[in-house]
C-alpha cells in the first residue's frame, strides 16, 4: 500500500548520431520501439536535436499566441474539424490552435497572418523550424514501425500519404489541489502524435495495454510518441491507439505542443494484405481520415465517442 513504484513509460534514446537505417544501433532502437508500443501503446523518446534556443523561442511564441485576444485566436480556422482553434467556452481549462502543413514556411505564414494581419515572421519561422526538426523523429519512428512489421514495400506510399499539423496547447491553472480535467480521455485519430511539454507543469497521463494510467514526467529532451487510430486501423489492429488525458492541479498553467502526422484528404486508409488473414480478419473498411473526422462532428459520431472509428467503418 503506497509503497509500489509508480509505473513509468519506457524511455528510448534517439540521440545517438549513428542512428541510421541499417545499423546495429537502428535495429536495437527499432526492437525497443516495437516492444514499448506493444506493452505501453507509447514511449518517451529522448531526442536532443532541438537546440535550447529554438525551444526557448517556441515557448515565447506560445505565450505571445495565447495572449492574443479571443477574437484573434478564433480566426485560426480550418476546413477540417479539430485542426483549428479549439477551446473556450467549449472546454473551460483548455485552449489549442493548429497549423496545417507546418513544415512549409509559406503555409505557416498564411495561417499566421490570420492571427496577426501584419504578419509575424519570427513566429512563423519558429513554428516551421521546430516542426521540421521534430519531423525527423516522426519519420524515424514510422520507418522503424513499418520495418518491424516487414512492410518496407509500403514505406514511400506511407510517408507520402501524410501531412504535418502542429498544435499548440495551453491549460489554465484550476487553482485547486484536487485534479480537474484539462482534456478528457481520448485517442487521436492521426497516424502518430509526438507530444512535448513546454512549461514545467505535468498533467498528461497515458494508458498502457492493461488499462493502467501512467503519469508522464517530461524533461526538456523528452518527446512522447503516441499512436493514433489511423495507424491502428492501417496495421489492422497490430498496435493499439493510445488513450491519453490531461489532469490539472495547482496554480500554474501548462503549455504543450504536438506534432500530428495526419493522412491527406482523399487518401484511403486500407490495411496491407500482408496483415489480413484468418487469424487477423480485416477490422476496418478503407476510409478517408477527413471523412472520419467529419463523422465525429455528427450526432452519431458524438454518441459513438471513443468508438467512432468502429461505428464509422468497423467490419
Ligand atoms: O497536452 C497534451 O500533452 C496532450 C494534448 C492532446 O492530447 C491533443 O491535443 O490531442
Ligand atoms: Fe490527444
Amino acid at each position: 500500500m503506497g509503497t509500489e513504484t509508480p509505473l513509468k513509460v519506457p524511455v528510448i534514446d534517439f540521440s545517438n548520431p549513428e542512428l541510421k537505417p541499417g545499423t546495429a544501433e537502428w535495429d536495437s532502437v527499432k526492437g525497443q520501439v516495437r516492444r514499448a508500443l506493444q506493452d505501453y501503446n507509447c514511449f518517451e523518446a529522448s531526442f536532443d536535436k532541438i537546440p535550447a534556443e529554438l525551444r526557448g523561442s517556441l515557448f515565447r511564441a506560445l505565450q505571445e499566441l495565447f495572449d492574443l485576444p479571443l477574437e484573434a485566436k478564433i480566426r485560426n480556422v480550418s476546413e477540417i474539424p479539430y485542426h483549428g482553434y479549439f477551446g473556450h467556452p467549449l472546454v473551460p481549462l483548455f485552449e489549442s490552435l493548429g497549423f496545417e502543413d507546418a513544415n512549409i514556411i509559406e503555409k505557416v505564414e498564411d495561417q499566421t497572418r490570420a492571427l496577426w494581419p501584419q504578419g509575424n515572421s519570427s513566429f512563423s519561422k519558429t513554428i516551421q523550424t521546430f516542426t521540421k526538426q521534430l519531423s525527423e523523429l516522426d519519420q524515424m519512428v514510422r520507418r522503424m514501425i513499418l520495418e518491424s512489421f516487414n512492410l518496407e514495400k509500403y514505406m514511400d506510399e506511407h510517408m507520402d500519404s501524410t501531412n504535418y499539423v502542429f498544435r499548440t496547447m495551453k491549460y489554465n491553472a484550476p487553482k485547486t489541489n484536487e485534479p480537474k480535467v484539462g482534456l478528457g480521455s481520448h485517442k487521436d485519430k492521426d497516424i502518430i502524435t509526438i507530444l512535448h511539454q513546454m512549461s514545467e507543469v505535468d498533467g498528461l497521463a497515458v494508458q498502457n495495454k492493461d488499462g493502467e494510467w501512467i503519469d508522464v514526467n517530461f524533461s526538456k529532451n523528452s518527446f512522447l510518441v503516441i499512436i493514433g487510430e489511423s495507424l491502428h486501423a492501417w496495421l489492422n489492429g497490430r498496435l493499439n491507439a493510445t488513450y491519453h488525458r490531461v489532469m490539472m492541479t495547482g496554480d500554474k498553467e501548462r503549455y504543450a505542443v504536438g506534432l500530428f502526422s495526419v493522412p491527406k484528404a482523399g487518401y484511403m486508409i486500407k490495411a496491407p494484405e500482408e496483415l489480413v488473414d484468418e487469424a487477423h480478419p480485416l477490422l476496418y473498411k478503407p476510409y478517408d481520415y477527413v471523412e472520419l473526422l467529419n463523422f465525429t462532428y455528427t450526432e452519431a459520431g458524438q454518441v459513438a465517442d471513443t468508438s467512432a472509428l468502429k461505428v464509422f467503418c468497423g467490419v
